[in-house]
């Protein structure tokens, strides 16, 4: 049986990567820390996923098993040494973690005569989240196995597009909303996996992709959180929010169509969707989730920063966008380590700080300025509530 190793076995690792997988035919060893997890998986050797719908439908996914990349860390170089795929949905901070891993699993597999490929693919919410993982990895080679991995592994950037909110820890069941796109950039043929879309050219994709459903659904978590909301679906219920995404994502949709040469009605059609997807009261997505890690979010490439700089060098609005950026900046959630340290950031020196340090935003500069208005106004508007 093929074999594919996917570290992370959590929302999209077992409700979308792994269950792709399995369904492609391919025994999946799941790699992760959570000692509960991979004794189920090995206990259980089956879960299901179940979809988000009235129906609640079940799809049920075999030929699963699990190893602890703490305790178990020769075992998890023989599975690599053994894989067609290796992919991650770990979260882009945890990439630099479990590189070395990888590093010596792939150094044990070069160092066989064996030619069979290897084809690694990071599955994060991140622009080239594989070229990233890929550098931690080499970082972690010696000259040797670097000459010796050319023509043998091989690094795709892909776009992974599904909802999965946070799951009852209990069962390995998985609830997901029933959409799903999985976009990998390939110049070549690859080994076929079900759900897998290949591409010449990501970039897109995953600016569509993550400017359209990250972006809206930031704003939704953000504006959320400040209105004391607890779930996506129910925040999306107030007009004024949903209008807020709307006006948002015509400022994103914007750059888009002016960047990629977008067809403006398809891409209109493409937010209708997305906004139909926050919508669904089945997934039960909590806010706090969707916004989660924000020092991430408030990136300089990721979902609310570069639209907005990148709007600004086309010369196309971003004020909607700077009144995300400053609801992510009021994202006090006490259990969100990030969002924490954002707020030490701005009680010590101001928000302008973030914006400088964390955003990479120039002092002054148009977008500042705008945020920081709108970071007045919601507070304001939060204290007199
Ligand atoms: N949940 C969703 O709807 C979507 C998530 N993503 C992306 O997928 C990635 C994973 O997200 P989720 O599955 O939601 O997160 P998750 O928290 O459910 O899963 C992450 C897993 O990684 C494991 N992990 C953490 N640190 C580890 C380490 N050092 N070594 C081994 N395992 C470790 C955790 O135990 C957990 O099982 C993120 O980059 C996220 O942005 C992308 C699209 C959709
Ligand atoms: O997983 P992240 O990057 O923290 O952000 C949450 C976002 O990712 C998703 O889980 C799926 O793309 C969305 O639900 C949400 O926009």
């Amino acid at each position: 049986m093929k074999q594919a190793v996917h570290f992370g076995a959590g929302n999209i690792g077992r409700g979308f990567i792994g269950a792709l997988f399995s369904q492609s035919s391919y025994h999946v060893t799941f790699v992760d820390i959570a000692e509960q997890i991979i004794n189920k998986l090995n206990e259980e050797k089956s879960y299901k996923v179940v979809l988000a719908t009235n129906q609640k439908e079940t799809i049920q996914i075999d030929n699963v098993s699990g190893l602890n990349n703490m305790t178990q860390e020769q075992e998890v170089i023989t599975a690599i040494k053994e894989a067609t795929y290796l992919t991650t949905a770990i979260g882009p901070n945890i990439l630099p973690r479990i590189a070395p891993l990888m590093a010596r699993g792939i150094t044990e597999r070069v160092a066989q005569t064996d030619e069979k490929k290897l084809y690694v693919i990071a599955c994060e919410n991140q622009i080239g989240a594989t070229d990233i993982l890929k550098q931690h990895i080499l970082d972690n080679l010696d000259e040797e196995t670097k000459a010796k991995i050319e023509g043998k592994v091989h690094f795709f950037n892909s776009a992974v597009d599904r909802i999965v909110p946070i799951q009852d820890q209990d069962s390995l069941d998985v609830l997901v909303e029933p959409y799903y796109e999985w976009v990998v950039e390939a110049k070549e043929s690859i080994p076929h996996v079900e759900g897998m879309t290949i591409v010449e050219d990501l970039a897109p994709f995953i600016e569509r992709k993550l400017f359209t459903v990250n972006t809206g659904h930031a704003v939704i978590a953000y504006l959320g959180y400040l209105a004391g909301k607890s779930t996506i679906d129910e925040t999306l219920a107030d007009d004024a929010v949903a209008n807020q995404v709307r006006e948002t994502l015509k400022e994103t949709g914007a750059y888009l169509v002016k960047e990629y040469g977008i067809d403006e009605t398809e891409h209109l059609s493409y937010i209708n969707k997305n906004i139909e997807r926050f919508k669904n009261p089945f997934l039960n997505d909590g806010v706090t989730r969707v916004g989660r890690s924000p020092i991430r979010k408030l990136g300089p490439e990721d979902r609310l920063i570069r639209p907005a700089t990148q709007a600004e060098k086309a010369g196309l609005p971003f004020e909607n966008l700077a009144k995300a950026i400053a609801a992510a900046l009021l994202f006090d959630n006490p259990e969100d380590q990030e969002a924490m340290e954002i707020q030490s950031m701005i009680k010590e020196h101001g928000p302008e700080y973030v914006l400088k340090t964390v955003s990479k935003l120039e002092e002054n500069s148009e977008i500042a300025k705008e945020v920081i208005r709108a970071y007045d106004m919601l507070k304001s508007n939060a204290s007199e509530a």
